[in-house]
């Protein structure tokens, strides 16, 4: 058993950490001789940027406590694995001290931490010593990490032969398994199939209360619901860092929101969008702001060529991620639409636009008639900001309220 007991105290505690890297392998080289002749010399290492240098990570700091878990986020290359591995003590820093207290769970590389000629079974053995358990001690939490990993027929083949997830699943069992007072999880957990991502963060809600959690991932419904501090990484810098964790997956998100073009799927030219707009609304940066629970009219100015019928119009909803909330199948088409001067303008009223706040697409589909072929479709026809005060992850936010108590 750990001998941490108290609540509050700072288990992890980075200052000013940085690390540099050097983009070509020769120089690199070159400067690591260099480097140990100043060291057996008595100087100290050059800590400014030589040529082909570049800072993976500069100037972090934080605090983290028992009970915090701190998403460490920010594009590919920002510097986020590096930093775990520093924390880890896989590699060392060029500057800046980090002191974590007690013990230290890490699922940070595929395989990272297994010898892959050894079996599952001993490799739990070598972590568990590596982590100051004694022998007796393994042997009581062995059964419950192999039904954990739900590794039992495979236990005895060696690491080299499992796949990816299985990797994953004996990885995290180890790691969470093993009272960590200190638990550091990579993007890797998405490795595993839903099932075992699911039973992970069943897990990781358990140990929270008594652990102190560093989780890196692209997935921010993940990181929302899991961390209640943010840094936000970018070039090897901390882009934003604090509690504000809705605020720092806007900006996280902005990083990512700059292409404002429309994205035409198909098309087979006999219908093009010309015009996609709000009524009565103006954008700014391409995107129109509505209140949650306003009721909009969207609309949609096509342009045909020989078509003598009017296209059938659907719309799907996209969030930041991709994910599709929401569809719909304009009701009250053909009847007072007509074609003139080739165009057509379709007016769709949307009432009490429920979803939560965030920004949202909508891509716009013209077909002969409903479930047939499309002729026509544009993703981000329409791009909206849905303005609540209340950031949330699920897609809607619905209107509620209490209209008696006790009956
Ligand atoms: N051993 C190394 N030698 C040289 N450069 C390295 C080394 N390891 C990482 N880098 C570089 O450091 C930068 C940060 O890499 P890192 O893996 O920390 O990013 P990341 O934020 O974890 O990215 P991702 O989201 O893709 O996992 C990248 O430019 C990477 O190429």
């Amino acid at each position: 058993m750990s001998n941490i007991q108290h609540n509050n105290e700072v288990l992890v505690k980075v200052e000013g950490l940085s690390k540099k890297f050097c983009k070509d392998l020769k120089t690199s080289l070159w400067y690591g001789v260099k480097d140990l002749v100043t060291g057996i010399r008595g100087g100290s290492k050059d800590q400014s940027l030589r040529a082909k240098e570049f800072w993976a990570v500069k100037d972090i700091n934080f605090e983290l406590r028992r009970g915090e878990c701190l998403g460490l986020i920010g594009h590919n290359g920002a510097g986020k694995s590096t930093l775990l591995k520093i924390l880890n003590g896989l590699i060392n820093p060029d500057e800046g001290k980090v002191t974590i207290k007690g013990r230290v769970g890490a699922l940070i590389e595929l395989g990272a931490g297994f010898n892959p000629i050894l079996s599952g079974r001993e490799n739990i053995y070598n972590n568990g010593a590596i982590l100051g358990f004694s022998r007796k001690e393994i042997d009581s939490k062995l059964e419950t990490i192999i039904a954990f990993a739900e590794l039992e027929e495979f236990i005895d083949m060696p690491v080299q032969h499992y796949s990816s997830g299985m990797k994953v699943r004996l990885g995290f069992a180890v790691a969470a398994q093993m009272e960590p007072d200190v638990l550091i999880i990579d993007e890797v957990l998405a490795v595993g199939d839903l099932g075992f991502v699911l039973k992970c963060f069943k897990t990781i809600d358990n140990i929270l209360p008594h652990t102190a959690i560093i989780f890196v991932s692209h997935s921010m419904p993940m990181v929302s619901r899991m961390c209640n501090q943010i840094v936000l990484m970018d070039k090897g810098k901390a882009k934003f860092q604090g509690q504000d964790v809705s605020k720092a997956i806007d900006l996280y998100y902005n990083e990512f929101t700059s292409n404002n073009s429309s994205d035409v799927v198909f098309t087979d030219n006999t219908v093009e969008l010309v015009e996609a707009s709000i009524e009565g609304k103006s954008k700014t940066n391409n995107v129109y702001k509505v209140k949650w629970g306003e009721s909009i009219i969207l609309k949609f100015k096509i342009k045909v060529a020989n078509l003598s019928s009017i296209p059938f119009v659907t719309l799907a909803v996209y969030d930041k991620e991709q994910r599709g909330v929401a569809e719909m199948f304009p009701s009250g088409q053909n009847s007072d639409l007509s074609i003139v001067s080739n165009e057509i303008t379709y007016a769709i009223e949307l009432k009490n636009l429920y979803l939560s706040k965030g920004f949202y697409n909508i891509t716009f589909t013209a077909s002969e008639q409903f479930g047939s072929n499309a002729y026509f479709k544009i993703h981000k026809a329409l791009t909206i900001q849905i303005d609540h005060e209340k950031q949330i992850w699920t897609a809607f936010l619905l209107d509620s309220k209490v209209i008696g108590l006790n009956n």
